[in-house]
């Protein structure tokens, strides 16, 4: 058999080939729940290292492999695909589709990839700058490669993993942030010829709208502010199949610009964000829409995981979709015409009280409306969201769904006048950036109260089975198997089994870095592996780096492969310890100029280093920068460090403004000396 000959029989009949794992969530399902048994409850203990590998960028990663016929083929940062041995970790080749390294800029959330599609001998990537491209699954050469953007000039980016159904590959983009408007388009598997493109959000009213669908959503939006803004909606990563109502749901992401008032009056729901929207794969057609958050404000993405599972509701067998999406709650739709079946919250919420069952729709308590005048909102769950892509899994055994939630809040304070238009390079949503004080006490205190949380949630009763904490949010995707365990990597740098049914802790082994990507498992030669890929990054290091801090984890890339009795070693974990070099004298500023040059810090440059200029590890924290760095720090913010992923920021800032910055990184490094002293010196020091 050539290698990756997957067509969608072979995925249909996924479960009489369960050691491969051949599409995304494995089945078109996306229960990512594995008929194995070899590795089990009784044994799991025994679970060692089979083989690791390292990847190129100590970047976030998230993939998911795919395995097909002992072949592992699986993406790192940069869009970079790998192909290995799945017995042995031999890599067979590389494929690196030169991504410009100073495009990370152009992102929300790092250079990120959540992995390939397999089709018919070939391997399909969706590359961060917007390419889609197959390569020949034998050796990694390209066969094909399609631009998916609309629009070239605006900051379109691909993270998330294509999908094929009945020889059409699906993908969609990410760039909410910045400005763009979301589809998500079909490419023939063989030739990359586009077939169909189903737009998310209308969009300029002064034109023709594109098909029906876009009409009907067009009456959802008001005046015609998101033109300039894009409108959003990205769907820049779930998506499932159902083969027998042949009908694919897409998760559609945020506005753009969050700012509802700028986007749309503050009127209207907006169709189609923050929506699950089942389409006819074959034509992009319109199907049934369930919109969760109608008038999103808050990055509230129904981007999440979907998975599609038989649920005995009341009596009754339904064929149902669920999602966890950012808003904190768990939705169960019937599948088949869009209509909710339950809504509950699985984390603390304060933007809705419940769902209505009779409408479908949130009642929102006005607590985290930050356009009714009276200044900034603590809003829960914060902009990461309750849950975000990490994937969840289900147990059709156990009946629960393992999900990967976490709690979380944030201050969110309008802009009155947009400060500018959005621009390639930096985030723009019409919000003054996200509010954290500066206070390290204060800081620490909302720090210990963001949980990570892995939710046993029970989608019958709407409730959680059992629950386990961790240190912080931004824990690993769930691997549910036969052998009545679940898998899960954590932001603290271990990957961990525990029992499906009760929750008890089996088995733990360290990874060295934090593990947020979706575990898989598969068999070769009769022997059963399960592969963590290990990666912290992402946008919570990345721009809530002081919240980041509890995992205690540096980024370090690789693939770590367990089975039972292996006896591989990982290698030791990269441990350096951060020395502050000689401080830069402090010049006397002004309130104002410090003010400013916090401001601007927070908008142009914290979306990679961090807030208030402590960084969650992945990016330089610039609070150690060196004096000799000093020296030439215009240089570095004109110039970009392209080789290290840092894009130019030449345009938009004058030197007096880069000056601002670099005064108020230079307050942060003292503030940080000052908190490092008062912690080393004796609790009970005597009095001089
Ligand atoms: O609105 C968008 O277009 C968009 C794109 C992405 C992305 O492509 O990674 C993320 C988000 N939004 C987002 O809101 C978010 O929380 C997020 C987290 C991550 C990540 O990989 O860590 N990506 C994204
Ligand atoms: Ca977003």
């Amino acid at each position: 058999r050539p290698p990756a000959d997957v067509n969608g029989q072979r995925i249909l009949q996924a479960d009489k080939e369960p050691g491969n794992w051949m599409s995304h969530g494995r089945t078109y399902g996306e229960q990512r729940y594995s008929p194995l048994t070899q590795v089990n409850d009784h044994n799991v203990q025994k679970l060692g290292v089979a083989w690791t590998q390292k990847l190129d960028w100590d970047f976030g990663v998230e993939a998911t492999p795919i395995v097909v016929d002992g072949v592992m083929y699986t993406t790192g940062a940069y869009s970079i695909v790998y192909a290995y041995d799945a017995r042995t970790g031999q890599p067979l080749w590389k494929y690196d589709p030169q991504v410009p390294r100073d495009k990370g800029g152009e992102g929300c959330c790092s250079v990120v990839n959540r992995g390939v599609a397999v089709w018919e001998g070939k391997v399909y990537v969706g590359a961060f700058d917007g390419r889609l491209i197959a390569l020949d699954a034998r050796n990694g050469k390209p066969v094909w490669s399609v631009d998916t953007r609309l629009d070239p000039n605006k900051s379109y980016t691909i993270t998330g993993a294509p999908r094929i159904v009945h020889g059409k590959v699906l993908i969609g983009n990410g760039g909410a942030e910045f400005g763009v408007r979301g589809y998500v388009t079909a490419y023939d598997a063989k030739t990359g010829q586009q077939a169909w493109r189903f737009f998310t959000v209308p969009g300029d009213p002064s034109l023709p709208p594109e098909d029906e669908a876009m009409a009907m959503a067009l009456k959802t939006w008001s005046g015609n502010g998101w033109v300039k803004w894009g409108g959003g909606g990205t769907a820049w990563d779930s998506m499932a199949y159902d083969p027998e109502l042949n009908q694919l749901y897409i998760g559609v992401g945020n506005g753009s610009p969050f700012n509802y008032k700028f986007r749309s009056d503050g009127k209207g729901d907006n169709l189609f964000l923050s929506s699950i929207v089942a389409l006819n794969p074959d034509t992009g057609k319109y199907i049934w829409h369930y919109q969760t958050t109608p008038g999103e404000m808050w990055d509230y993405t129904a981007t999440q995981h979907m998975i599609l599972a038989d649920l005995t509701i009341e009596g009754k067998k339904r064929k149902v979709l669920m999602q966890a999406p950012k808003n904190g709650f768990f939705y169960v739709l019937d599948r088949t015409n869009g209509q909710l079946l339950s809504a509950e919250k699985f984390v603390p919420v304060n933007w809705a009280s419940h769902i209505d069952k009779a409408t479908g729709r949130p009642v929102k308590t006005g607590a985290a409306d930050y356009l009714d005048g009276k200044g900034m909102k603590i809003v829960v769950p914060s902009f990461l969201g309750g849950h975000n892509w990490q994937p969840m899994s289900f147990h059709p055994g156990t009946g629960l769904v393992y999900l990967p939630a976490q709690e979380t809040a944030a201050g969110l304070e309008p802009q009155q006048e947009p400060m500018f238009m959005p621009i390639r390079n930096v985030v723009n949503i019409g919000l003054d950036v996200p509010q954290l004080p500066e206070d390290p006490k204060i800081v620490k205190q909302i720090a210990e109260s963001w949980k990570g949380r892995l939710l046993a949630w029970d989608p019958v009763a709407q409730k959680a089975r059992w629950s386990v904490e961790y240190p912080t949010a931004w824990n690993g995707g769930t691997l549910a198997t036969a052998g009545n365990l679940v898998f899960q990597g954590t932001a603290d740098g271990r990957a961990v089994a525990y029992a499906a049914d009760t929750g008890k802790l089996l088995w733990q082994a360290p990874v060295n870095s934090g593990a947020m990507a979706g575990p898989v498992t598969y068999t070769v030669g009769g022997e059963q592996y399960v592969t963590f890929m290990v990666g912290w990054g992402g946008s919570f290091p990345n721009i809530t780096g002081p919240m980041s801090l509890n995992a205690k984890v540096k980024p370090e890339s690789r693939v770590v492969t367990f089975k039972l009795g292996g006896q591989a070693t990982l290698p030791p974990a990269k441990r350096e310890a951060a020395v502050l070099p000689l401080l830069q004298p402090l010049k006397p500023s002004s309130e104002a100029e410090l003010k400013a040059g916090r401001t601007m810090f927070n908008g142009l440059c914290a979306n990679c280093h961090g807030l208030n200029a402590v960084s969650g590890g992945v990016v330089p924290d610039l609070r150690y920068l060196s004096p000799e760095k000093h020296g030439y720090f215009l240089g570095i913010v004109y110039g970009g460090r392209t080789e290290r992923g840092m894009p130019s920021f030449a345009k938009g800032i004058n030197p007096e403004q880069v000056e601002l910055i670099r005064q108020y990184i230079i307050t942060r490094s003292h503030a940080l000396k000052a908190e490092l002293d008062a912690a080393a010196a004796p609790a009970s020091a005597p009095a001089p």
